[in-house]
């Protein structure tokens, strides 16, 4: 019954293509590719990808409500100006590390920026562990920190009542869920909502869609699968033609499509060529399922 169809749209192989972001007033697919160190937009109308080189690791991008992007870059949180190719710091976290960067960021419902950290990868997904963090900037430019010990920071995004908070830490292989309060944007009793299968391997980014089921892209498990986090139970796999899948969100016409991003490093010439797609961006259409739109920073 399924008509679920699959296509590789961004073919310019990323390095760690991450973070993607539905611009509904460019109508664009926004991205990063981490280690490549640019931001990339891809315009579905002319198929092309537009990207700005930027000096360190770049993790994450959201929409801001000034207009304009922020974006995590190495271990600041800053303002990017698209047209002007403007990059400007906001302010600096782990200040006390000497080789941790930023990894996965959202905004949450109220327009806080939320967004973790990891040591530098030796290889992927081999680094010294509990070197990560999880962050907010507000929307005054302050930051807190919400707590440490993390190992890879990775996907986020809040239940449809904004009552809770769901976070990945990678070396977990577990997708967890807190308390939220969207009034002071502070998070509380966590637990273990869902713990991956072998063959799913790591969870990384995540998306909600509109009924409250949460998908979740598996690096190294070439996959997205859909959870829900009431039941802790799986409900669908979809597998894509990479391995290396990262990060995943909704966006096109009504957010009735999902996008995800994927890897190529740490892949050696035999993997490459079995998987000449790697590193891409594909286009999902036929879920049957919408996804709800990204909230930009309020500062
Ligand atoms: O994309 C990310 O979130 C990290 O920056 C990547 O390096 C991989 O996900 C990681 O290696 C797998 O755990
Ligand atoms: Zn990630």
């Amino acid at each position: 019954m399924s008509s679920v169809r699959i296509e590789c749209v961004a073919k310019e192989g990323c390095r760690i293509g991450e973070s993607p972001v539905w611009d509904e007033k460019e109508g664009a697919l926004l991205y990063v590719d981490i280690t490549g160190r640019k931001v990339c937009r891809w315009s579905p109308v002319t198929g092309q990808t537009q990207a700005i080189p930027v000096d360190a690791p770049v993790s994450s991008v959201a929409l801001r409500q000034s207009g304009d992007y922020v974006i995590t870059l190495g271990t600041r949180f800053a303002a990017l100006k698209w047209k002007e190719q403007l990059v400007t710091s906001i302010t600096q976290v782990d200040k006390d590390k000497v080789n941790t960067r930023f990894n996965d960021g959202k905004v949450d419902p109220a327009g806080r920026y939320f967004a973790g950290t990891m040591a530098e990868e030796i290889r992927p997904a081999v680094l010294e562990r509990h070197q990560g963090s999880l962050y907010t900037l507000f929307p005054d430019l302050s930051v807190v920190k919400h707590f440490d010990q993390v190992d890879i920071s990775n996907g986020l995004d809040w239940s449809l009542d904004h009552r809770t908070f769901f976070y990945i830490d990678s070396l977990s292989y577990s997708v967890d869920a807190f308390d939220y309060d969207l009034q002071t944007g502070k998070i509380g009793n966590r637990r273990s909502i869902y713990k991956l299968e072998k063959e799913e391997s790591i969870p990384d980014g995540m998306c909600i869609d509109t009924e409250g089921k949460l998908w979740v892209a598996c690096y190294d498990g070439g996959r997205v699968i859909r959870l829900d986090p009431e039941t802790g139970k799986r409900l669908q796999t979809v597998k894509l033609p990479v391995d290396k899948t990262t990060s995943c969100c909704f966006g096109g016409k009504d957010y009735s499509e999902m996008y995800v991003t994927s890897a190529s490093d740490g892949m050696d010439k035999e993997w490459l060529s079995r998987q000449p797609q790697a590193g891409g961006v594909f286009k999902i259409t036929g879920l049957g399922v919408k996804g709800v739109p990204p909230y930009p920073f309020a500062g």
